[in-house]
């Protein structure tokens, strides 16, 4: 089977290859042999590169399940993690990460790292105070990408939060700068008046939930968009159509919804704490869905939300 049409976006860093050349600090080596790593990735408007499957570790507890998970997930060749300070997990994110990276000699700069502001957290110096310590919590010079969360009802707030985040991609505290559960509005307001662009909109995307005004308007502004509960946080893995896709193509259901967006340019988040589900989830760049089976998904809308929209969200 071909594997998913390229975008002239998709590029493939030279990312592709896992040391396990050094040996622990305490002078063993590591006894996983970790595969090559996933080279899916999307070009951010920022020249950045952003691997295209992220782990999601939303309800990850911040302990050993979670480190286990982010460990498995960087074993079967994920590079990104999407957090948030709101998960409360970031500790053992930065400690399976960092351990990982010892452990494997891998570079800092070979694994993305996402987290967020929490809406309590809006304005100027409470975003810099927040993003200072998450830093802290992953014990991580700088994160990959940081996002406001949620936007706030309050117009001012939001923008000094922006303001906040443009500075700290200047300081080199995050390297790329996006939003959360923007709609419409919301982006439009911030793109009056902001000096950088969003390098991404993360939102709820699925089959079931398709919200193409707000893709076209992000795609209009070279806004990548991060599609998150890519499953439908599991809801509709039985459904029969996406069932059928999946025999069809001898992939699992969560296969299916995660090509449809990988292959629309999104960049996806599945989040599961499962090593063997971490696995096959990112198995999905090897298979492409054919103009009949896009048009059973596209069948599929039915405005379905997981999670809660923002009031002023489309
Ligand atoms: N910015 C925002 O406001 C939001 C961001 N997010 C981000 O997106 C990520 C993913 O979204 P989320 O809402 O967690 O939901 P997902 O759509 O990723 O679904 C997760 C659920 O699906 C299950 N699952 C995962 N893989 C499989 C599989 N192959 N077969 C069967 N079941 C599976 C998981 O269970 P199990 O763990 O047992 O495998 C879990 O119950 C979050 O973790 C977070 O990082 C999510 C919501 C909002
Ligand atoms: O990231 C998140 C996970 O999902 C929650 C809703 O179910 C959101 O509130 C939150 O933004």
């Amino acid at each position: 089977m071909a594997p998913i049409a390229v975008t002239p976006d998709n590029v493939s860093p030279e990312r592709n290859t896992v040391s396990v050349k050094k040996v622990l600090s305490n002078g063993s080596s590591p006894e996983r042999t970790p595969r090559p790593s996933i080279d899916a990735a999307v070009r951010l408007n920022d020249g950045n590169t952003i691997p295209q499957i992220a782990l999601g570790v939303y309800k990850a507890p911040n302990g050993e399940e979670t480190e286990a998970a982010v460990t498995a997930a960087l074993d079967a060749g994920y590079r990104h993690i999407d957090s948030a300070a709101r998960y409360a997990n970031e500790e053992a994110c930065g400690r399976a990460i960092r351990r990982w990276l010892e452990e494997t000699g891998t570079p800092r700069d070979e694994v993305f790292v996402t987290s967020k502001l929490w809406d309590a957290d809006h304005g100027y110096e409470p975003t810099m105070k927040a993003l200072l310590d998450s830093l802290d919590k992953f014990g991580l010079d700088y994160l990959d990408l940081y996002l406001i969360h949620s936007p706030s009802d309050d117009d001012q707030k939001r923008l000094d939060s922006w303001r906040a985040l443009e500075d700290a991609q200047k300081f080199g505290k995050c390297r790329s700068i996006g939003v959360s559960n923007f709609g419409t509005a919301h982006l439009q307001h911030l793109l009056e008046h902001a000096t950088v662009i969003p390098a991404v909109n993360q939102i709820e995307i699925h089959p079931f939930l398709q919200r193409e005004e707000l893709v076209e308007i992000c795609k209009k502004h070279n806004i990548k968009i991060e599609a998150y509960s890519p499953l439908a946080r599991g809801n509709k893995l039985e459904d029969e159509r996406v069932v059928k896709l999946a025999k069809k193509h001898n992939k699992t259901p969560a296969q299916i919804l995660l090509n449809w967006s990988a292959s629309r340019g999104n960049i996806v988040l599945p989040k599961s704490m499962t090593a063997s589900r971490i696995e096959s989830n990112a198995q999905i760049f090897d298979f492409s869905l054919d103009a009949e089976d896009l048009k059973v998904l596209a069948d599929c809308e039915e405005n379905y939300v997981t999670g809660s929209l923002h009031k002023t969200e489309d």
